[in-house]
């Protein structure tokens, strides 16, 4: 059975990098999909990887009509034995129905990749609509980690190192930026509730006030979790001073 896949997880999951394997391994079989993306940070009419990786794609404008695309490829004698969607999170609602379409009325696998939420931890409307429509939502096996360690769920806004919470909903950017550039950070919901970034979290732990009599010696210390498991994590000060 065909199906509609929503592969979702943060940003910096490696999202991307599956969405190229699953090109790979396809066409190393003689298959011959049709690959979109939209506002890809390599530029337009490119899906990348920040492995290094990149392959040509349809760049899905506003106005792209992905159903109708993709009979208008077929009948032109092309193929189109599957299709890969990345940043399917800017997708419009309407181009998340025609996804679901292109699997029920012709029969093609759809492979769709992209974050949930955004800075503000608030569903994109595409993600939304894959939601609501996936045949399967699969959350990416390779976790990205908070600062402090715990598994990242949310996608964080920074400028300066700080979390933003105003702004527009799409800002197409990158994790690991300057800190004076607007960027992106990955980080558990514990620190996304109480916007504390690294680099907030950096500068609390050397302030005098909330050096905890225990302080670690090192950035990562170990402990023992709630449920008694050892892990290491790091310091945070938010709890401490709490
Ligand atoms: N130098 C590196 N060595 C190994 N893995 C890396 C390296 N740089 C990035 N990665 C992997 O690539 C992942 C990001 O992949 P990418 O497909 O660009 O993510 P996404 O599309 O989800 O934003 C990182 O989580 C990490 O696992
Ligand atoms: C959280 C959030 C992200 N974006 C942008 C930033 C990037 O350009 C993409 C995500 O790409 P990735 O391959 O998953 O890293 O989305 C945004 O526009 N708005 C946001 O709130």
């Amino acid at each position: 059975m065909p199906e509609l896949v929503f592969f979702s997880g943060t940003m910096d999951c490696g999202k991307s990098t599956l969405a190229l394997q699953i090109e790979h391994n396809r066409s190393a079989r003689g298959l011959q999909g049709m690959i979109y993306t939209r506002d890809d940070r390599a530029g337009e009419g490119k899906l990348s990887s920040r492995l290094g990786l990149v392959t040509e794609a349809v760049e899905a404008v506003e106005d792209l009509d992905f159903y109708a695309h993709v009979v208008g490829v077929l009948t032109a004698g092309g193929r189109a034995d599957y299709v890969i969607a990345d940043e399917a999170q800017f997708l419009a609602p309407a181009q998340i129905d025609q996804l679901a379409r292109i699997v029920d009325d012709l029969g093609v696998d759809v492979f769709a990749f992209g974050i949930t939420t955004d800075f503000r931890s608030k569903l994109f409307p595409g993600s939304q609509r894959l939601v609501e429509l996936a045949d399967r939502v699969e959350v990416l096996q390779v976790e990205s980690l908070c600062w402090c360690g715990a598994r990242a769920t949310h996608n964080a806004r920074t400028v300066g190192g700080r979390m933003v919470v105003e702004g527009a909903q799409v800002v197409v950017g990158d994790v690991n930026q300057s800190e004076s550039a607007v960027g992106y950070e990955v980080l558990c919901r514990r620190h996304h509730r109480r916007r504390m970034t690294a680099a907030t979290a950096h500068a609390a732990a050397l302030s005098p006030d909330v050096l905890p009599v225990d302080a670690p010696s090192g950035p990562m210390a170990a402990g023992t979790g709630p449920d008694g498991t050892a892990h290491r994590r790091h310091h945070d000060p938010a709890v401490t001073s709490a």
